[in-house]
């Protein structure tokens, strides 16, 4: 590859990649004088803008350029309202109208769809959020190894941003955050250094049930919480106590694994018990700190109410929820169907999804911890075929395998819940040769500001084409 690192071009953004950042074609003379293509991806450069970029380095088959100047503005470019804006990746669309942003996230499903041979028509318009602030209920920081607390910078695990504010995280969380930031740095705590492995304190969890109130906090730390410790940690207990009282699990969790995330070997209840109690659409779930929960209540339950609404549950039907986590699907739909059986590869969360469902009194569930394939054709022994199934894989989608056993169990509807609309194109694309048929698309906002989207679909089996 020509290297043209440090060079200043001119580029238009004709469209955005996957995760949200401008892409651009340069003609430029190679070292023969004939006209070389070049692919450019610019980090927050919008659609349709005219940018004078510097070439920085070779990035998968194309150059990163950062953009110098923007020569023709977006209508939609505004002032993003974070100080962190940049430093910090979580929300690279802040520089753009709220409204633009929706527009972007429907033409992306419309695009992924359509490229497998789907109508775009079928894609309603993305359900965005009134306020878009403050909406998330769980927040990982981390502290640097001076003790400071903070967020990753962007392409930088070793630099920590200090926490001045965070616009997506619930308020209360951010000072509560706040609180345990200062409690560290008046007690001299080291933090965690990624490459001498040294110093205490690694991550801080917090995690908030927006319908509740109830708070975790949880402290990730390389020793427990004894000995010469002891003093500060009881400082901890007492200053949350007093100006946190909506915290009711305050967790010091042990963690000596090199690896960079937040994991416990041992659980330390400081105060409180170790779960927070939440709830959505009206049903009840206990959330620990490893529970995989929907991180935008608001949304996720406009989310479910539409998953309801598109599959139609009938008290005399089976279904089953693939995929099912702690139950966000399954126990709105059990009460609505006969019989439900959920299946997930955590088995926290199968026991999590058993306890919620007695906890809200429902008797008609049957959870099953296994790898999605598996699962499918055990369930499909023992409960038989479902009138109704509903999945909500990871990000890389559930994939053929899985999609063609669906398939020939042949459900009259799926729902497909997705966090990926190229995966969820390729997945469904699957379910044409079994008989199937979209009837609608609908991207719902759960992360205002970034390029993620997610949307909920509904298919219906027509019959194979003879
Ligand atoms: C997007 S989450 C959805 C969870 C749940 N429906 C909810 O809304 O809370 C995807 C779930 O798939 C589970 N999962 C990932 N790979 C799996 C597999 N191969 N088989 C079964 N479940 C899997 C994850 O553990 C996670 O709980």
């Amino acid at each position: 590859m020509t290297n043209i690192k440090g060079e200043t071009l001119i580029a238009d953004i004709r469209q955005l990649d996957a995760k949200g950042s401008g892409q651009a074609v340069v003609w430029r003379e190679n070292e023969l004088g004939n006209p070389k293509k070049l692919k450019l991806t610019i980090p927050y450069a919008l659609p349709g803008e005219k940018v004078r970029v510097t070439v920085e380095r070779p990035w998968v088959r194309r150059w990163r350029a950062k953009a110098d100047e923007i020569l023709e503005v977006h209508p939609e470019r505004i002032g993003p309202a974070c100080p962190h804006f940049e430093r910090c990746g979580g929300c690279v669309w802040q520089h753009w109208d709220y409204s633009g942003q929706l527009k972007q996230k429907t033409d992306h499903v419309k695009q992924s769809i359509e490229a497998q041979g789907f109508d775009p028509a079928l894609v309603r318009d993305t359900i965005g959020m009134e306020d878009p602030w403050h909406y998330r209920n769980k927040m990982e920081f981390t502290f640097a190894p001076d003790g400071t607390l903070g967020l990753h910078e962007q392409g930088n695990f070793r630099s920590i941003i200090s926490l001045e504010t965070c616009l997506i995280a619930g308020k209360d969380m951010v000072e509560a955050a706040m609180e345990v930031a200062k409690w560290a740095l008046d007690h001299k705590l080291s933090g965690y250094d990624k490459d001498s492995h040294e110093g205490l304190l690694r991550h801080l969890m917090v995690r908030q049930s927006f319908a509740t109130g109830e708070m975790m906090l949880a402290l990730f730390a390389t020793e427990a919480p004894v000995g010469p410790l002891e003093k500060a940690v009881n400082d901890l207990v007492e200053r949350i106590e007093q100006k946190c009282p909506q915290v009711k699990s305050l967790l010091w969790l042990e963690n000596t694994n090199w690896a960079d995330r937040a994991q416990a070997e041992k659980t330390h209840i400081l105060a409180g018990r170790d779960f927070i109690y939440d709830e959505l659409v009206g049903y009840r779930y206990r959330l620990w700190f490893d529970t995989f929960f929907q991180t935008n209540p608001k949304q996720a339950q406009k989310l479910v109410e539409l998953a309801l609404e598109m599959g139609q549950p009938q008290k005399t039907e089976k279904m089953i929820d693939l995929f099912c986590g702690v139950g966000t699907f399954s126990l709105p739909f059990a009460s609505r169907v006969a019989e439900l059986a959920g299946i997930e590869i955590v088995e926290t969360s199968i026991e999590s999804a058993k306890r919620n469902a007695e906890d809200n009194g429902i008797t008609n569930t049957y959870f099953l911890a296994k790898d999605a394939r598996l699962g499918i054709d055990q369930v499909l022994e023992t409960f038989g075929k479902p009138e109704l199934l509903l999945l909500d894989p990871p990000r890389s989608g559930a994939g053929g395998k899985v999609m063609r056993r669906i398939g020939r169990s042949k459900p009259e509807r799926i729902v497909y819940v997705s966090c990926n609309p190229d995966t969820f194109a390729t997945d469904i694309k699957e379910l044409i040769p079994f008989g199937y048929q979209l009837e609608a698309v609908q991207p719902v906002d759960l992360f205002p500001h970034t390029y993620h989207v997610e949307c909920c679909a509904v298919l219906t089996y027509v019959g194979v084409p003879q």
